[in-house]
Order: structure tokens, then sequence, then C-alpha cells
């Protein structure tokens, strides 16, 4: 799959704009601030339908403009595929595949596989344990489409039940079978997500290790843990035996919903023990796995973005990343970077063809 060429216009700093996209290898460097970023944010939203950096989806619409629109040119197993992303002030976002509109913007996730690798991914692990949690979700999803549908469900019986527990709470007042009603559909969606969630880090876990070992050279060893309360019993059991703690703290304290993953480096948790490079190396090394799987998933090389990953990684590091990428035949690449040179000297190594685009 390969993204033939981007329109933008009045995304973000860009008012119009269009970039012609090698098949393999696209640099884009420039100062800080240009809008290099923003290129890779426009190539995520045709995927994912909104952005990876900012979630006010109308703060993605340039300063004191009314609209934006983005166009991708895609070839996909030998046909072109036009995907078009608009947003105006105060309207719904439309998104328009070969000029129909979809009806469910779920319907698009998967369709454009991509992966992003970039400083914001520092929140997966300095962050609160719903990154995590939205990060396997975002992996399973892109291959299965069920489980987000699921997800979704899931999501609104916990805030349901919480409404329930709170309703209870002001109104002192106390009804078992209405909440059994929501501890039977929790644990008949939270059951499935648990089963996914642990068949796929079966998977994934011997992955990104193997992947870490050769980032690092084998310097150091990392490890990812699952941690569910689904481990020690059925949900319907857990949420029976917590129902007098629910009450009092007015939410569902157990659950899919308080799933977590937990990061190691040689025994030692990576967010208080990991240098900066080791904690940068573990992000990538989780990336790069979780390319590996939606390949396999999707049959489709995924689109790869590489939003300034070179600071902080020693040339001997950014080799090894830059010889992974080339030894998976990886399929097209975006890389953002302040240095052209350090990115050249970079991309030279792997022998491909490669495009520079100075913004
Ligand atoms: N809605 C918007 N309208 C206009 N400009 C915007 C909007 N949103 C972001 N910007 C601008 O985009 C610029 C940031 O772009 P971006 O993050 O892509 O830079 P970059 O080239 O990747 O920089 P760096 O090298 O520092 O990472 C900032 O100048 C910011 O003000």
């Amino acid at each position: 799959m390969i993204l033939k060429s981007l329109s933008l216009l009045n995304y973000k700093n860009f008012d119009t704009k269009t970039f012609n996209f090698n098949d393999t290898i696209n640099c884009i460097v420039g100062n800080n601030g240009v809008g290099k970023t923003n290129i890779l944010d426009a190539i995520y939203h045709l995927s994912f339908g909104k952005s990876y950096f900012n979630p006010i989806a109308s703060q993605n619409i340039k300063h004191d403009e009314e609209f934006f629109v983005i166009n991708g040119d895609y070839e996909k197993e030998n046909k072109a595929e036009k995907i078009v992303i608009s947003l105006k002030k105060g309207q719904k976002k439309v998104i328009k595949r070969n000029s129909k509109s979809y009806e469910k913007f779920s319907d698009h996730i998967g369709f454009l596989p991509l992966v992003i690798i970039s400083p914001a991914d520092r929140d997966l692990i300095i962050g609160g344990s719903d990154t995590r949690r939205k990060f396997i979700d975002s992996v399973i999803s892109q291959s299965d489409n069920n489980y987000l549908i699921t997800i979704i469900k899931y999501n609104k019986i916990v805030a349901q039940r919480n409404s329930l527990l709170k309703y209870f709470a002001l109104n002192n007042a106390f009804n078992k079978d209405t909440l059994e009603i929501y501890n039977l559909q929790l644990s008949e969606f939270g059951t499935v997500i648990f089963e996914k969630r642990k068949a796929f880090l079966d998977n994934f876990i011997p992955i990104f290790k193997e992947r870490y070992r050769a980032i690092s050279n084998g310097n150091e060893s990392v490890d990812l843990h699952y941690k569910s309360d689904l481990f020690d019993s059925d949900l319907n059991s857990l949420l029976q035996q917590v129902i007098n703690k629910d009450k009092a703290l007015q939410y569902t304290s157990v659950g899919a919903h308080k799933d977590d993953l937990y990061f190691n480096i040689d025994g030692h948790p990576i967010k208080k023990f990991g240098s900066q490079g080791q904690q940068k190396s573990f992000l990538i090394a989780l990336k790069l796995a979780q390319f590996q799987f939606i390949k396999k998933q999707s049959g489709v090389n995924p689109i790869l973005l590489l939003d300034d990953i070179f600071d902080k990684l020693d040339e001997e590091r950014v080799s090894q990343i830059i010889k992974l990428v080339n030894d998976e035949n990886f399929g097209q690449i975006f890389i953002s970077d302040t240095h052209a040179e350090r990115t050249e000297r970079a991309v030279k190594q792997v022998h491909q063809s490669y495009e520079i685009f100075n913004i």
C-alpha cells in the first residue's frame, strides 16, 4: 500500500500544499515548528480519521479559517483509492472513500494500516493505564473490527453502571436487579476483551522482546506483563464481590477497563529506572512489534511514520533501527527530522530509493 500524493487545505499551519511521495522512503526535513509533524499527522488522520496529536478536531483547522481538507491518493492492491477527510467548524467530520461517505468511522479503521513512532509515545511509559489500554486496543482493532465494537459497547455499559451507582448514592436507593443486568453485560463483553487481549499479548510480547534485543544489541533485557483482574476470577463474580466498594466509590472498580501493562528493564520499572535512550528504544521496539503484528494480520505492509526518532539515540542504535526496518521489508516510510544530513546518512545505509522534502 502506497500513499502516492497528499494535498492539504487549511490543515494546521498549511494553507494549500501538495506532496508527491516516493514509494519507499520520504524524509521531511526542516527547522523546528515548520510543520513536519503536521504532515505526518495528516497522513495519520487519513488512516484513523483523527489527529494523533490533537484530539480536539476543530483545532486542526488552520487559525482563522473555517474548514480543512486532507486528500490522500493511495495505491492498494493495484487499485487507486482516494481518501478525503474534511471538517467544517461546527459540523461533523466527513470521511470519503472514492467519493462515498462512510456512515461509521469505525468501518474505515484498518483499511489503511499505519504505525506511527513519535516522541508523544512517551505517554505510554509515563501516562496512566488508559494510554496503555488504548495502545493494545488500537493494535487489535486494526485487524479485528468486532473487537472495536465490543470495546465501545463495554465502555458504554461501564459509564451506565457508574451513573446508576451515582444515582443510588444520591437518592439513597439500591436496586440489585438493575445492577445485575449491567454486571451480566459487562461480564459478557469484558470476558471477550480479556481473552482477545491475552491472546494478542501472547503473540506480541516475544516479537517485542526480539525487537528490543536487536535495537540494544542485547545490552539490556526488557519485559512486558499484562495485568488484569480477570486473571483472578470471572468478571461476574468479581463484580459481585466488590458491590459494597463500588457503591461507596460510585464507580466500577474491577473489570477490563482497569487492565494495564507493566514495562520493565532488567527487572525494574522502565519509567523509574530507564534512561531516556532506553525508554525511547523500548517505545520503538513496541511500535516495530506493532508493525510486524499488523502486517501479519492484514497481509498489507502498513505505512510507517517515524517522527523525530533519531533524537536521544546513539549512532549504534539508530543504525540498528534502520537495519531492522530494512530487514523487515517495511513498506513506505515517512521520516521527519530537523537534521537533513543526519537523516540522509541514516537512510543511505539501506540502499533504497528515497526523497528529501525540505519544508
Ligand atoms: N490549527 C493551527 N493553525 C495554524 N498553525 C498551527 C495549528 N496547529 C498547529 N500549528 C502550528 O504548527 C507548528 C508546529 O508544527 P509541527 O509540530 O509540525 O512542527 P515540526 O516541524 O514538527 O517542529 P519540531 O521540529 O519542533 O518538532 C507550530 O508553529 C504551530 O503553531
